[in-house]
């Protein structure tokens, strides 16, 4: 069924080309609504009804496909904001130069893209600097320079709809992938360097997230931001420069442009094939007074389970090769060694009780029963775990950011904490 709704619904307001120049104020102002048809049912829609655009302010709209059933009744707020990845101008080309500029001098006298970064994230160290420890970019970057946190905080308040003064840094970080062939080339010439030309799919801490691209589109080859819930999105044949590319992977169109998403996507940076791209990403916290509480912790639970499923997988496929090379390539079921008596039937169960040998006891021959092996083969699938945790991500997208009306009311905690300060100050 084809049903006009996705933004008609939701008025995404869409940033004028004024973003480069204007105050958020004015660019609210002239900011426009963008329309566009989707699917709301669960056959894959297909790149062109997932991809809004608009000519005048070259800004595109992935909307995520729905993964949660919308018969449940508690669910139906889909899209909500967080379903869509917003890619637009964000720097001017000098701007994007120079930051470049800046950020070169900066890693090639700290050597910061000589290393992966593990203490500022432990478990996705990337191959980073954070803005904050270069002095020139910090200046460039403040209110003094370009003021570019006005200018991204305006882009996401327009787009996630929440207040510019409800959002802070987590992070700001200059990030940089290079090729293999490039570390190959330089580990000739005796460097050690331990570079990445890829990241992993991760969820960020933040609720939002951005990337915005320095290098020039033919500095490097592969890249990009790729998304999990975009997987199985077939571009569409003749959009050969479409900002969707397969498997997922969002390109911005050139250097300046900025990809914005919410964090909580999984998602990570597109294995780069050629050459060096160089990105400026940030993590940015929204107040908790927009969000759902006690929404995330389910969602993280239930994807911490799948998490342990994709390992018990990697491990029968581990044994059943092992057992494969031994038996001379019959793939047979692997041989699995009862731990615990949860999974006996009852039969065996009473037999056990006969032998007087307890519940916690298991004969080392004991192997798990064929067809509950089976079983648990089915759930540790590959596709039905992506669907699960695609359908738990989609859950969280439609709960977790409350509709204005449902927001609570702004504390003056901060405030307070100013008029203390001056009292012990100025007293
Ligand atoms: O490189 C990208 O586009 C994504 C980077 C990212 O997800 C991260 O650093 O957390
Ligand atoms: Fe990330």
């Amino acid at each position: 069924m084809i049903v006009e709704t996705f933004f008609a619904n939701n008025h995404v307001k869409c940033l004028s080309n004024c973003l480069l120049s204007a105050s958020p104020r004015k660019m609210i102002s002239q900011a426009m609504t963008l329309h566009a048809t989707s699917t709301t049912h669960h056959a894959i829609p297909s790149a062109a009804t997932l991809i809004a655009y608009n000519e005048e302010s070259k800004h595109h709209i992935v909307t995520l496909p729905p993964f949660f059933p919308s018969e449940d009744q508690n669910y139906d707020a889909y899209p909500s904001p967080l379903h869509k990845v917003h890619v637009m101008p964000l720097l001017t080309d000098a701007e994007t130069d120079n930051l470049l500029q800046l950020a070169r001098t900066h890693a090639t006298e700290n050597k910061s893209w000589e290393q992966q970064d593990s203490s500022r994230h432990v478990s996705y160290p990337t191959v980073d600097f954070a803005v904050d420890e270069c002095i020139e970019l910090s200046h460039y970057l403040g209110a003094s320079g370009i003021g570019f946190e006005e200018r991204i905080f305006g882009a996401l308040s327009l787009v996630y709809d929440v207040d510019a003064e409800d959002m802070s840094f987590l992070d700001l970080f200059c990030a940089s992938y290079e090729a293999k062939e490039c570390i190959d080339a330089s580990n000739e010439s005796g460097e050690d360097r331990n570079t990445m030309d890829h990241l992993d799919f991760h969820r960020d801490g933040s609720l939002l997230s951005f990337t915005v691209l320095l290098s020039p589109l033919d500095e490097f080859e592969g890249g990009g931001t790729i998304f999990d819930a975009l997987g199985d999105i077939v571009p569409d044949n003749h959009e050969t420069n479409s900002i969707l590319q397969p498997s997922g992977v969002i390109q911005p169109p050139r250097a300046g442009y900025a990809v914005l998403h919410s964090g909580k996507l999984l998602h990570g940076g597109h294995m780069v094939t050629k050459g060096q791209r160089i990105v400026l990403v940030g993590f940015v916290d929204v107040h908790e007074r927009n969000m759902k509480s006690g929404a995330l912790g389910p969602a993280a639970k239930e994807w911490g389970r799948n998490d342990v499923r994709v390992f018990w997988n990697k491990r029968r496929h581990s044994l059943l090769e092992q057992q494969q090379r031994r038996n001379g390539g019959t793939r047979e079921q692997p041989e699995w060694k009862l731990m615990s008596g949860k999974y006996l039937s009852k039969d065996t169960e009473e037999r056990r009780l006969q032998t007087n040998k307890g519940r916690s006891y298991i004969d080392s021959n004991i192997t798990m029963p064929a067809n509950i092996v089976r079983n648990i083969e089915k759930r540790a699938g590959n596709a039905l775990i992506r669907k699960r945790r695609l359908a738990t991500e989609d859950k969280l997208l439609r709960e977790y950011l409350l509709p204005r009306n449902e927001r609570r009311e702004k504390t003056d905690k901060e405030g307070q904490f100013v008029e203390v300060m001056d009292g012990l100050m100025f007293e």
